[in-house]
């Protein structure tokens, strides 16, 4: 694999404050990648100069080993072999889909052409398609032209901002899910932009997370969810509490739920307070244990209910049971804690 996309220590602001400082970011060929935060994090403003659409106050953007943006040169977007798809993809209206799929190859020769928009309806699964118009057509149907648009030239990188998000939440996940395979069939690499975990968890390879302007963590779905470095992301990704405990040696941390045993943070001497990140999925009803939560609230989720419970101290902690464990508000339980993953935090 060689490397596609490779930010480096780039900064972006407007009107000289930046809002993206610092980020370095590398995308392999054939990788998905994901810019994923808060509202005004400055994802969108990193991917538009990823596109070339904003200049860059420092660091260095390449493609494919070539420098695109530096400060005071930014190599203008239609010279940068890059696929855009928005949030409000707007197929032409009065064009066909073939022809709308066809918009970026014009230059290529008829048969090129037909050639082309043949394998990509093939490919979104939409053959027969070519003649419709895309006010006949769903919103899924109409995103997946869109990306099928942004591929026809073949770009060199793919980049996505919060193409989903006009469609029902439902539908969100699927669709994200059926795009991935159409990338990964291509083997083209992209980048998505989003605030929604669950579409950056069916769509990418890799998550940045970021929080206010910087990347905290460059990784896997499964790493940011059981291997968060920091607060903000342990916090951000999948739901979890905070459980204070007492640092007992290098691997032993006191905690009102029993001792845990696991890696503790090197920086975290015995009798340092902490606090230790449990998930719901961490917690287990247990009748031989003598550490209970009162339910104060409780979620159906079909196969599942969701606890919230509250321990002697006041602490509260999230519990995922399967759905028979049907306990009534109020009720006691007996807890163990199951962990596979121990993260710890100074407090
Ligand atoms: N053209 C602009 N001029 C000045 N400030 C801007 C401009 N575009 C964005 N900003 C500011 O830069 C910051 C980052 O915005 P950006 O749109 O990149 O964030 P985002 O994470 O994509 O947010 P959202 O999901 O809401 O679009 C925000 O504080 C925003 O107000």
């Amino acid at each position: 694999m060689t490397r596609l996309l490779e930010i480096d220590h780039v900064s972006v602001g407007y009107d000289g404050t930046n809002v993206v400082h610092d980020v370095t970011l590398n995308l392999n060929t054939g990788v998905i990648g994901c810019l994923l935060g808060p509202s005004g994090c400055g994802k969108t403003t990193l991917l538009r100069s990823i596109a070339g659409f904003e200049p860059i106050s420092d660091g260095q953007i390449r493609l494919e080993g070539q420098e695109v943006s530096r400060p005071g040169r930014t190599q203008p977007p239609e010279r940068r072999q890059v696929g855009m798809v928005f949030q409000d993809f707007a197929l032409f209206p009065h064009l066909t889909v073939a022809e709308n799929i066809a918009f970026g190859i014009r230059s290529q020769t008829a048969a090129r052409r037909r050639q082309r928009v043949k394998e990509l309806l093939g490919l979104i699964s939409m053959d027969g398609y070519g003649e419709a118009y895309p006010h006949a057509l769903s919103g899924g149907q109409q995103q997946r032209i869109a990306v099928a648009r942004a591929m026809a030239p073949r770009p060199r990188v793919l980049l996505l901002d919060e193409p989903f998000s006009n469609m029902d939440v439902e539908l969100r996940e699927g669709l994200a899910r059926e795009v991935r395979a159409i990338l990964k069939q291509e083997e083209i690499t992209a980048m998505l932009v989003t605030h929604d975990q669950n579409e950056a968890f069916a769509f990418a390879d890799r998550i940045a997370v970021i929080h206010a302007g910087r990347v905290l963590q460059w990784d896997t779905a499964y790493n940011l969810y059981h291997k968060p470095r920091d607060r903000f992301v342990a916090d951000f990704i999948g739901q979890g509490r905070m459980l204070p405990g007492q640092v007992l040696s290098e691997h032993e941390v006191k905690t009102e739920l029993g001792t845990i045993t696991g890696n503790v943070p090197q920086d975290c001497s015995p009798g340092a307070p902490v606090d230790v990140l449990v998930r719901p999925d961490d917690i287990m009803p247990d009748d031989d244990s003598e550490i209970f939560g009162e339910v104060m609230d409780k979620a159906f989720r079909g196969a599942s209910f969701l606890y919230n419970l509250q321990l002697g101290s006041g602490t509260r902690v999230l519990c995922l049971t399967p759905s028979h464990y049907n306990f009534a508000l109020g009720e006691r339980i007996p807890l163990k804690l199951g962990f596979n993953h121990l993260v710890i935090f100074p407090r």
